[in-house]
């Protein structure tokens, strides 16, 4: 296994959830494309969303022994709120792009600040769930370096 999304509260929503937002595409597919296109590029790939921070961060911890060697992540919410998902992304060192879906620096200004950014490798938002198959893209490539 090397790619591992990961998505946090309330993505599991998408296409339901605020559409003018979020678009119309489920959490199933984005999952489904993010498989199939690391399998197109060789690559295995999990997923996971989940509505719970303490469950989350257990499933980044299992990712150091896993053979995830990249983390693409929606945090949702915990974006703004979360020392302890940082925390735990880089006790892990695994390299880490966030995606939003939506360009948070559109939105509110509590969107604005992001307690992931500073230790991704890059950031993607407002793409809408383009965004997802962009960071793997881009993960691919730099496991390809
Ligand atoms: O849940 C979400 C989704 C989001 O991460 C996005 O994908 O645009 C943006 C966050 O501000 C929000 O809390």
């Amino acid at each position: 296994m090397s790619l591992l999304l990961l998505n946090g509260p309330n993505l599991n929503l998408l296409g339901t959830r605020e559409p003018h937002i979020y678009g119309a595409d489920t959490l199933a597919d984005v999952e489904r494309r993010f498989v199939e296109e690391a399998t197109a590029a060789g690559h295995a790939a999990q997923c996971f969303q989940t509505n719970h921070e303490g469950a989350m961060i257990d499933r980044i911890h299992a990712a150091r022994l896993d053979g995830t060697r990249y983390i693409v992540i929606n945090p949702g919410g915990w974006t703004h709120t979360s020392v302890a998902l940082r925390d735990a992304l880089a006790g892990v060192a695994l390299p880490v792009v966030e995606v939003h879906v939506s360009n948070v620096h559109k939105r509110e200004e509590f969107r604005h600040h992001s307690y992931i950014s500073g230790i991704a490798e890059g950031v993607i938002a407002g793409l809408g769930v383009f965004g997802y198959s962009a960071a793997l893209q881009f993960a691919v490539r730099k496991l390809a370096a």
